[in-house]
């Protein structure tokens, strides 16, 4: 009999991503494959691509910290999901499970604890998040992105396996990039990224500085789900909402980066080698998790870090000339890393931890 796995984690891109990388090894490898996510969120369009994989659409709602009238309905969410991870996973009955975290993974760990299932959780941050965090008593490994990680988990839970990059983004290629945005290859390119789900305080400084940044760059900005602005469209500058299969060139044409500071992506620039200009999501609008894995790059000689409660036109200038000026040391410091090969490992570990 074939043997079976489930992947789990939603939400945003981050939690999807790392699970892109790994379901095609396990497809190449002759297993079957299931993804639960929620009924209706960004996983299900991501993995949808993905013809091979059985999806598993669960009630979800989300575990919040702050006041909101959905927390009366989301713990009836969530219980229902665990119901129907229950029983999907009881009646599939995969060898393992893997989660990558977001709020739908917490029903289906309990799901196959309760199944008696193994379970092995995988965490992108350097601290990690909540729904990892709870978790985690029902995993029998962490496999974590940051060394420093290790130390914030149970002992001889966390593994540190460094960072999982989908194999595509290695191979963009710089001309094809440049040819679809339409610039020229003589001009350096900057390209601006809002994380998956964008960055309205990034979109505003770049676009109240763009005619002082086309004077230097061609800037390639992805600026999140319906940001596009149409009345700033010109020669050198290119807008996308989001990408997908362009990703791996436009990371390829790009000389330098402004970035949010999610795990995947500044892993993937380090893996690139792009120096990084990093403006973390601030503590209020998140657990600071960002400004944890931006000062951690920092410290390591990867990037520059500009908080969000410093931005403004004039910082942000300031930012990115010392980023410009300070290249070649960054990338010196790049090229002196040597990341772990995380994707034959975390296979590995799963293949030996499956029932
Ligand atoms: C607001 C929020 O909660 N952000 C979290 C979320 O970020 P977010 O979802 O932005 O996650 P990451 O930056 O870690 O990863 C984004 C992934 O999406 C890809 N990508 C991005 C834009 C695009 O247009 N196309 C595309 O393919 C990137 O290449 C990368 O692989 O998960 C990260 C990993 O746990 C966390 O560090 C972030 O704090």
């Amino acid at each position: 009999m074939k043997k079976r796995i489930v992947f789990t984690g939603g939400g945003s891109a981050g939690h999807v991503t790392v699970n892109l990388a790994l379901i095609p090894h396990f497809l190449e490898a002759g297993w079957e494959v299931a993804y639960i996510g929620s009924t209706n969120g960004i996983e299900k369009e991501l993995v949808g691509v993905l013809a091979s994989v059985r999806y598993v659409g669960i009630s979800s709602g989300k575990l919040r910290r702050y006041f909101d009238w959905k927390n009366v309905t989301d713990p009836f969410r969530v219980t229902k999901g665990i119901w129907e991870a229950f029983r999907f996973l009881r009646a599939w009955k995969p060898d393992i499970i893997f989660s990558k975290g977001g709020f739908v993974s917490v029903p289906v760990v309990l799901g196959g604890w309760m199944n008696r299932l193994p379970v092995v959780i995988h965490e992108s941050d350097l601290t990690p998040g909540l729904a990892n965090r709870l978790s985690v008593p029902f995993a029998s490994k962490v496999c974590v992105t940051f060394p420093e990680t290790v130390h914030r988990l149970p002992a001889s839970k966390g593994v540190y396996v460094g960072a999982v990059i989908r194999s595509e983004l290695l191979n963009g290629s710089r001309e094809s990039g440049i040819s679809q945005c339409g610039f020229t290859p003589r001009k350096p390119v900057l390209l601006v990224m809002g994380g998956s789900l964008g960055a309205r305080r990034i979109n505003e400084v770049v676009r109240s500085q763009l005619q002082a940044l086309l004077t230097d760059y061609q800037v390639v900005h992805i600026c999140g789900k319906g940001q596009r602005d149409e009345s700033l469209q010109q020669a050198g500058y290119r807008q996308y909402e989001y990408v997908t299969d362009e990703m791996p060139d436009l990371l390829a044409m790009a000389d330098l980066v402004v970035s949010r500071a999610g795990s995947n992506a500044i892993f993937e620039c380090l893996a690139l080698r792009k120096p990084m200009l990093l403006i973390p999501l601030s503590k209020t609008a998140s657990r600071g998790d960002q400004i944890l894995n931006a000062r951690s790059f920092e410290k390591r000689g990867f990037c520059e870090v500009l908080l969000e409660e410093d931005l403004s036109d004039t910082t942000f200038l300031q930012a990115l000339k010392k980023l410009r000026e300070n290249r070649s040391d960054l990338l010196r410091c790049m090229k002196e890393d040597t990341q772990a090969d995380a994707l034959t490992q975390v296979i590995s570990l799963l293949k030996n931890t499956a029932s």
